[in-house]
Order: structure tokens, then C-alpha cells, then sequence
């Protein structure tokens, strides 16, 4: 497990999903970012230009790396362990429907949450009821709180 060697970064949304309102993916991903802030030392800054640590985009099949997206469901994004250039980058796949906080559709929130333990060096679980499990599963966002098994994964890291 690839590390970040800092604790502060910073993250840049770099464009947004047509199927929620802009002021919904800044909320969505702010809070997927402060999930893992809330037990590890990690502290993210939003930036609006230039590069940043995570640079978190939508796409849909080839997308500009070498891991095109697939349409509608199976893959729904995929996030680069830490490092520079792509390192800690989270893209997600235009061709899904995300929503705010209905279970219609991918909950945002709960995606991001998901990459974002990427980004921070964490692989899957085998925990089924992991955050870091390779499949999705809805739970509210205004309630969540992060499994043990995630808790543990991130501060074997960082803690
Ligand atoms: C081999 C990988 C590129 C698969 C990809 C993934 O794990 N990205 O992090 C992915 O999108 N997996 C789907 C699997 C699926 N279609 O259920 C997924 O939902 N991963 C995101 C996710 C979101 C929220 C919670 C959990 N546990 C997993
Ligand atoms: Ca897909
Ligand atoms: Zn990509
Ligand atoms: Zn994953």
C-alpha cells in the first residue's frame, strides 16, 4: 500500500455530472473526502485551478489513461493510489446516473467515499460490509459512518 507522504492535500473538481446540481457534487464529494479526514490526520483543500493532489473528473469510455469505462453500470469509476501525476486521481464514469441522496441510481457520496480510500492507498475488502468492499452498496449519507474495517485499513496507513 503506496502512501502519501503529507498530510495536507488538495483537490480539484474539475467537471461536473449533468445529473445533479453542481452545488450536489461539491457537497458529495466534500463530504466523501471528510470521511476519511474524520480518522486519520488527512486534511483536504478545495482548489479551482493547477493541479492537485486528487484531481476528480467524469468521463465516459476512453477518458484520456489507459482504463476506458464500460456504459451503463459494471464499472462505475476507479481511483490511482497515491503518487504524483495520475497518483490519488478519482474519475467516474458519465455513463452511470448518479444521484444526491436517493437510492435510484449510484449515490455520489458513496461512490467518492469508495474511490477516495484509493486515493488514499487502500485496496479492496473482503469484508462484505466494508466501505473498501469491490461492490457498491447504498447506505444513507446523512448517517454514515465509516465500517471498523475501513477505520482500521486507513490508520494501519495513516493513523
Ligand atoms: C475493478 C475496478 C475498476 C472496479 C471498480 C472499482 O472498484 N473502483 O474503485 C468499480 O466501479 N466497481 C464497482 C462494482 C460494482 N459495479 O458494484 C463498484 O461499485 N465500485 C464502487 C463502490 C462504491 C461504493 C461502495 C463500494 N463498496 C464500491
Ligand atoms: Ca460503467
Ligand atoms: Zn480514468
Ligand atoms: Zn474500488
Amino acid at each position: 500500500n503506496l502512501k502519501w507522504k503529507k498530510n495536507s492535500l488538495t483537490y480539484r473538481i474539475e467537471n461536473y455530472t449533468p445529473d445533479m446540481s453542481v452545488a450536489e457534487v461539491d457537497d458529495s464529494i466534500g463530504k466523501a473526502l471528510q470521511v476519511w479526514a474524520k480518522v486519520t490526520p488527512l486534511r483536504f483543500t478545495r482548489i479551482y485551478s493547477g493541479i492537485a493532489d486528487i484531481m476528480i473528473s467524469f468521463g465516459r469510455w476512453a477518458h484520456g489513461d489507459g482504463y476506458p469505462f464500460d456504459g451503463p453500470n459494471e464499472i462505475l469509476a476507479h481511483a490511482f493510489a497515491p503518487g504524483d501525476g495520475i497518483g490519488g486521481d478519482a474519475h467516474f464514469d458519465e455513463d452511470e446516473t448518479f444521484t444526491f441522496r436517493s437510492n435510484t441510481g449510484y449515490v455520489l457520496f458513496m461512490v467518492a467515499a469508495h474511490e477516495f480510500g484509493h486515493s488514499l492507498g487502500l485496496s479492496h475488502s473482503n469484508d462484505p460490509g466494508a466501505l473498501m468492499y469491490p461492490v457498491y452498496s447504498y447506505s444513507n449519507p446523512d448517517t454514515y459512518v465509516l465500517p471498523r474495517d475501513d477505520v482500521n485499513g486507513i490508520q494501519s496507513l495513516y493513523g
